[in-house]
This record gives structure tokens, sequence and C-alpha cells, in this order.
């Protein structure tokens, strides 16, 4: 059989631009959860979606903070002090038809942001693989420790960081990638 050249090289690209991960629709496995206030983890997470074929939750908080940045940070470091956490929308994802879990949310106070800590507080991983992601300005502090803490019955992976910085100036593209390919299982999903 003759193959035209480009019938060769339309699918040589193809085959290239296809993420590793990508499986078909109805045996997606990974599901991608964020909260995000003003938008950078929810870049990263759609980032994440799109490379690895995965399903994507948004938390949502029942009574979302409001749009004043000084006012949600006075009532979140409330939260976090007493442990008065935010009640999130009805309908939290149905974890049993994944077997990698991503979760990520902005570092607030040095620590996860209390709607992802409501979320981890309803939620319990099964011993499901799980990866933090995070975006921060400064440095993600305790972070990574407290989430560990946290995600219940997680079988944790190595989590991806992300500064906003990187975000705003497309650089997070390259980390992300780099990162997924170092730390997520390759081979679909008989291999997670
Ligand atoms: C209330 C509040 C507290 C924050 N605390 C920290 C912090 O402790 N360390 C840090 O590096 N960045 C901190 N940030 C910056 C956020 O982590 C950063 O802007 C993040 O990328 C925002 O993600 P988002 O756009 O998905 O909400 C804080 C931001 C807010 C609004």
């Amino acid at each position: 059989m003759h193959l035209s050249r480009r019938t060769v090289l339309t699918s040589m690209v193809a085959a290239a631009a296809a993420p590793r991960w990508s499986f078909a629709a109805d045996e997606r496995r990974i599901l991608v959860v964020y909260y995000s206030y003003t938008g950078h983890t929810g870049a990263v997470a759609e980032k994440l979606r799109a490379l690895l074929g995965a399903d994507l939750f948004e938390i949502q908080m029942r009574d979302p903070y409001p749009l004043d940045m000084q006012r949600a940070a006075e009532q979140s470091k409330y939260e976090l002090e007493t442990g008065e956490l935010p009640p999130l929308f009805d309908g939290l994802p149905n974890l049993s038809k994944y077997d990698l879990i991503l979760v990520g949310g902005p570092v607030w106070w040095n620590t996860i942001t209390p709607p992802v800590m409501s979320f981890l507080e309803h939620t319990d991983f099964g011993g499901r693989k799980v990866a933090p992601f995070a975006t921060y300005v400064l440095e993600p502090a305790h972070y990574e420790r407290n989430f560990a803490a946290q995600a219940r019955s997680a079988s944790l992976l190595s989590s991806l960081m992300i500064s906003e910085f990187e975000v705003t100036e497309r650089l997070a593209d390259k980390a992300i990638a780099s990162w997924a390919l170092k730390n997520l299982p390759k081979d679909g999903p008989q291999a997670l």
C-alpha cells in the first residue's frame, strides 16, 4: 500500500502531539479537582486536564468569598484560626471511577486554602493515587506537609508547585509537562 508523503507526515505530527495520557473518553480514570479564587490555579487545572485527558471538578463554596480580597483574606484567616471551614456547594465528585486524582488550590496563609481543606475533610481517597498541586506568590511553605496530613487514605505522589508569576508569564506549560512526565504513570489506565 502506498501512503502519500502528506499522509505519513500528518500521522507523525498527530502521534507526536497526542498526550501520552489521553485515554478514550469512556476510559478516563484521572480527575483534576481544584479551587481557585483569582484564576491562576484554575489555569493550571485546565492545562492538566488537557494534557492528561482528565475530568475536571471545581470546588465551589456555598457562599463564595467576597471579591474584595482584603475581606476574603480576613475571612479565610478566621476560618484557619478557628477551624470553622466554609461549607461547599452540594455534590462532591464520585471518586470510585478514578485511579488518579489531582487536587489543586492556591497557597493561602502559608497553607492549604479553606475550601480545599473542606474538600479534604469530606473526602476519603480510599488508597487512590493523589497528586497535590498549588500556585503561590512567595513560597509553598507548609502546603505539602499539611496536604499530606489532611488527605485521608491517599497514596501521595510528588506535588506540582507553580508560582503565580510562571502562570501569568506563560512559563508554566513546560514545568507542568515535565512534572507530569516525571511523576505520573505514563502508560494509560492499566499502569495506574
Ligand atoms: C488571602 C490570601 C492569602 C495568600 N497567602 C499566600 C501565602 O501565604 N504565600 C504565598 O506564596 N502566596 C499567598 N497568596 C497568593 C496566592 O497563593 C497566589 O496569588 C495564587 O496564585 C492564587 O491562586 P488563584 O488565582 O488560583 O486563586 C495569598 C493570596 C490570598 C488572596
